[in-house]
């Protein structure tokens, strides 16, 4: 039995909300996998009801990542810019096809001085937002690198990406068609999902947030659909050299980055 509160009315998700852009989408399904459809009627999602999956939002500074998650947790907007330091979060409850989901919005620092702290808290991400500004082509290239950044800690076949534009508001439409081109390109080559958005306004906000909690709930019920299914014994242990390299990687950029 949950000793938590119900769910508010405006987080139930009944439908797949679609993608932004058919050209940079994770999938542009119609509805909801079948398998998983089918497993929520018959509550058949395992541990899912109970799982808090992390999500961390990644980008530099200023791009508006405080603003992003302030609009749609609070439905505030600050246009004064107070950096965040190390890291902040927030906790979302969904019900998705009648199944409880909770996500951990990890709001993490982009100046370069905090960026240290910040990064210690991207491990066991199930989703990768990366923002940019619209208005700032450095800061749609500079993506690459926050990406990079956040896969050293996290596993990339698990792990589910968006590429966000922000401040969608300030950019003309002849402007803003110019860098969706570029974005859409950089988002096809990282297999991320593209949307673009304003925390001034609100636009796309909610519609991008149950995006990423619908597609996360997807995947963590084939996840656990897959693993229920017990055949996949030689999946358990994964150690591969690859890993090692990544653990090596990790120490010697915490020890210069620490020093
Ligand atoms: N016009 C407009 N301004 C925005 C928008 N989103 C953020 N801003 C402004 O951009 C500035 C930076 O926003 P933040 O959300 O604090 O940026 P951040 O990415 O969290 O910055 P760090 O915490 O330093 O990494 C603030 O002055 C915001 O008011 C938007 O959608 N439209
Ligand atoms: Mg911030």
């Amino acid at each position: 039995m949950s000793m938590l509160a119900p769910v508010r009315r405006d987080r139930i998700i009944a439908e797949l909300p679609q993608c932004f852009h058919k050209e940079a989408a994770l999938h542009s399904r119609a509805s909801f996998h079948p398998q998983v459809t089918g497993a929520c009627q018959e509550q058949r999602t395992g541990t899912v009801g109970f799982k808090i999956s992390k999500i961390i939002v990644v980008g530099d500074l200023s791009v508006g990542k405080t603003c992003l998650i302030n609009r749609f947790c609070k439905d505030t907007f600050d246009k004064n810019y107070k950096a965040t330091i190390g890291v902040d979060f927030e906790m979302e409850r969904f019900e998705v096809l009648g199944v409880p989901f909770s996500l951990q919005l990890w709001d993490t620092a982009g100046q370069e001085r905090f960026k240290c702290i910040a990064s210690t808290y991207y491990r066991g991400a199930q989703a990768i937002v990366i923002v940019f500004d619209v208005n700032d082509v450095a800061s749609l290239a500079h993506t690459r690198q926050w990406l990079a950044d956040a896969l050293k800690e996290n596993d990339p076949s698990n792990v589910i990406l968006f590429l966000v534009g922000s401040k969608k508001d300030l950019s003309p439409p002849a402007q803003y068609s110019l860098i969706e081109r570029d974005a859409i390109k950089v988002a096809k080559e990282m297999h991320a999902e593209y949307w673009a958005v304003s925390s001034l306004t609100g636009e796309n906000v909610r519609e991008f947030f149950f995006r990423v909690a619908s597609l996360t709930f997807e995947s963590s019920v084939l996840a656990e659909l897959e693993k229920s299914s017990a055949r996949k014994i030689g999946d358990v242990v994964r150690i591969r050299s690859a890993d090692g390299d990544l653990y090596l990687t990790a120490q010697r950029r915490k020890s210069k980055c620490c020093r």
